[in-house]
């Protein structure tokens, strides 16, 4: 306590981002700083409104002594992967960003010294494109994600594909959910990471550095879901111990953390689209069964999947209905450069720039204003695409629940829980070519190395080929 003012000194607990560059790429502490301001000012004024005010933390924008950077910087350096390493950390202008931690609970604003629980889900796209534009039929199949492993493990990103698909999560169907979050601990890949007290225990480090040990995450929530019981160890243990933790993802992701109740489910108005991806484990598992319907129960509309899903959707003509629109854009500034300030291109992101975004209308008009609105609401779209979703958990008694905080119930504990959304950098104009480019590779491997050994006749016709390669060998 300070004598002088009475406040009591309690110590914060904060996450400082600092900006990163391709080396050589200077930037002057003025650019840096406008960088930042954008960041914020895009949080606070165009992520809250599509999120709400609960799900998203702006931050601040610090100015910290060099010295203190210098040191930082060359203390974390040899604990950053090294395929991060193409980019250097600003350690000129002194400005950084301060975060809440959201690895702890967000209802508490200073640290507390009970355990914390934290997953971090990297949901991806969890719809299929509904546009007319899209010409390749398998992209109103099969969802991005499913298609874009393979083309991942082709180029060696990761060793294997996991089973997870953002549609089954996103369905709002528990059975769905339970089976893409099972998914996700079966392989994390960059979509799962697990804190404890803020250290990372499960999931991947690095590219190459993948810890997925069930038995071992047991040990770990053991304390969390049976804290006074000896539940014996072994094999039943480590499932009853995932089950849980499932569960507690499951009911935390429906729940809408305004009203701290899953009440009004209504479902995302997904009207053309199809609510499953063909490509998913769980769909297939169905039809092998004979089922052929897949239920999609629908998100409430408050919880943060359903918001996430809904700033997704912003994306309504597809990279192949938007494109030729970038492209009206480009000719336009070519033409006239100056304008790009005016356009908003690269902010400011205030009321004016969402104000803009409203606009759902797909009716081209042909004006460059029109085209302008749907690249804004595009890179919207790609931005709430690639966020991440942070649940934090601490243990609470039954006495401490109150109305204020949601809880969460499992067979024997409970927890009070906070959720956000984080990495919510508007993605840049510049990347739209890369994302046309990327979408056609990401098909056309799928076409011609996944849907032609699926597909029976492809299949057949894939095999001649084979055994024609053979033939012309033997000769
Ligand atoms: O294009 P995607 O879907 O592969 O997403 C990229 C992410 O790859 P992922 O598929 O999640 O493994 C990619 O994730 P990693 O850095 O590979 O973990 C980035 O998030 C990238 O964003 P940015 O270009 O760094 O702003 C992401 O790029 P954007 O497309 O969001 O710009
Ligand atoms: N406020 C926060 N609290 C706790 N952890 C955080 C916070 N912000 C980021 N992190 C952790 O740091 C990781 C990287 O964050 P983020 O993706 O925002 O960084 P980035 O600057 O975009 O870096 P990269 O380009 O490497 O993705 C997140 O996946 C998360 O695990």
């Amino acid at each position: 306590m300070n004598e002088h003012t009475g406040k009591l000194r309690t110590k914060r607990c904060v996450v400082l981002r600092f900006l990163k560059f391709p080396p050589n790429q200077n930037k002057t502490s003025e650019e840096i700083l406008h960088h930042l301001q954008n960041i914020v000012d895009f949080g606070k004024h165009v992520m809250k409104q599509f999120f709400g005010e609960n799900y998203v933390h702006h931050g601040e924008i610090i100015q910290l002594p060099l010295d203190f950077v210098r040191q930082l910087c060359l203390k974390i350096q040899p604990e950053r992967p090294e395929s991060r390493c193409d980019k250097d950390m600003d350690t000129l202008s002194g400005y950084a960003m301060c975060l809440p931690n959201l690895t702890r609970l967000q209802t508490y604003r200073f640290v507390e010294h009970r355990p914390i629980l934290c997953i971090e889900i990297k949901p991806k796209c969890g719809f299929i494109p509904f546009s007319s534009h899209v010409s390749q039929e398998i992209k109103h199949k099969v969802c991005r994600y499913c298609m874009h492993q393979h083309l991942k493990v082709a180029n060696g990103k990761w060793k294997r594909p996991s089973k997870y698909c953002p549609l089954d999560l996103f369905s709002g169907n528990k059975q769905r959910m339970h089976f893409a979050l099972k998914s996700l601990l079966q392989e994390a890949q960059n979509n799962l990471k697990i804190f404890k007290n803020g250290e990372l225990i499960y999931g991947c480090k690095d590219d190459q550095d993948c810890v997925s040990d069930w038995n071992e995450l047991a040990h770990q929530l053991k304390p969390f879901f049976f804290p006074s019981n000896g539940l014996v160890s072994g094999p039943h243990c480590t499932r009853t111990i995932i089950k849980e933790l499932i569960h507690v993802i499951t009911m935390t992701l429906l729940s809408s953390t305004d009203a701290c109740r899953a009440g009004d489910m209504k479902t995302v108005p997904i009207s053309q689209g199809r609510s499953y991806c063909e490509a998913s484990a769980f769909n297939k598992e169905l039809v092998r069964n004979g089922k052929h319907k897949l239920e999609s129960s629908g998100l409430p509309r408050g919880c943060l999947l359903y918001k996430a899903l809904q700033a997704q959707m912003l994306d309504m003509l597809d990279i192949e209905g938007l494109y030729p629109l970038y492209s009206r854009v480009e000719q336009y500034l070519e033409e006239f450069p100056e304008e790009r300030s005016t356009l908003q291109i690269d902010g400011p992101y205030n009321e004016a720039f969402y104000e803009k975004l409203l606009d759902l209308s797909t009716e081209d008009d042909g004006t460059v204003a029109f085209a302008l609105t749907k690249v804004q609401q595009y890179r919207i779209a790609m931005t709430a695409k690639d966020c991440s979703i942070m649940i934090a958990l601490s243990p609470c008694l039954q006495d401490e629940c109150s109305e204020q905080r949601p809880v969460v119930l499992t067979s024997k504990s409970r927890f009070t829980f906070s959720v956000s959304v984080l990495d919510l950098d508007l993605k840049p104009y510049d990347s739209i070519p890369h994302q046309y480019k990327l979408d056609g590779k990401i098909v056309n491997y799928y076409l011609k190395n996944v849907q032609a050994k699926d597909d029976p006749v492809m299949s057949s016709l894939f095999k001649e080929n084979e055994d024609c390669t053979l033939v012309l060998h033997k000769v």
